[in-house]
């Protein structure tokens, strides 16, 4: 199944540095991973903003949902989920 999300950044003013450090050091090897595994197809940055567009391929809403509650910024993100279908008018052979 595909899934569209935004994740919106939120750190707090006060995290020490080192703790935002060593947190996004783990963030981004936790997405790299899935990205590797095919799971974490697309992941963009909207410019100008503390966010990002992704792409999931996963199972279900259950596999998701532990990918995302898995985020090591979990805690610091608003995240928004839009499940995607096929479009009827697309040309692609595929889902890719
Ligand atoms: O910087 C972001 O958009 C948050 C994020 C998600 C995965 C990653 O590596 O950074």
């Amino acid at each position: 199944m595909l899934f569209h999300v935004r994740m919106d950044v939120h750190l707090p003013r006060d995290l020490p540095p080192e703790e935002a450090a060593e947190i996004l050091a783990r963030e981004k090897a936790y997405s790299q991973a899935l990205q590797h595994s095919g799971k974490w197809r697309h992941i963009w940055r909207l410019a100008g903003e503390y966010a990002n567009f992704s792409i999931f391929d996963v199972q279900d809403n259950a596999e998701l949902h532990e990918i995302l509650t898995g985020l090591p910024l979990f805690r610091f993100m608003k995240i928004t989920v839009t499940p995607l279908l096929r479009h009827p008018s697309s040309i692609r052979e595929d889902d890719s």
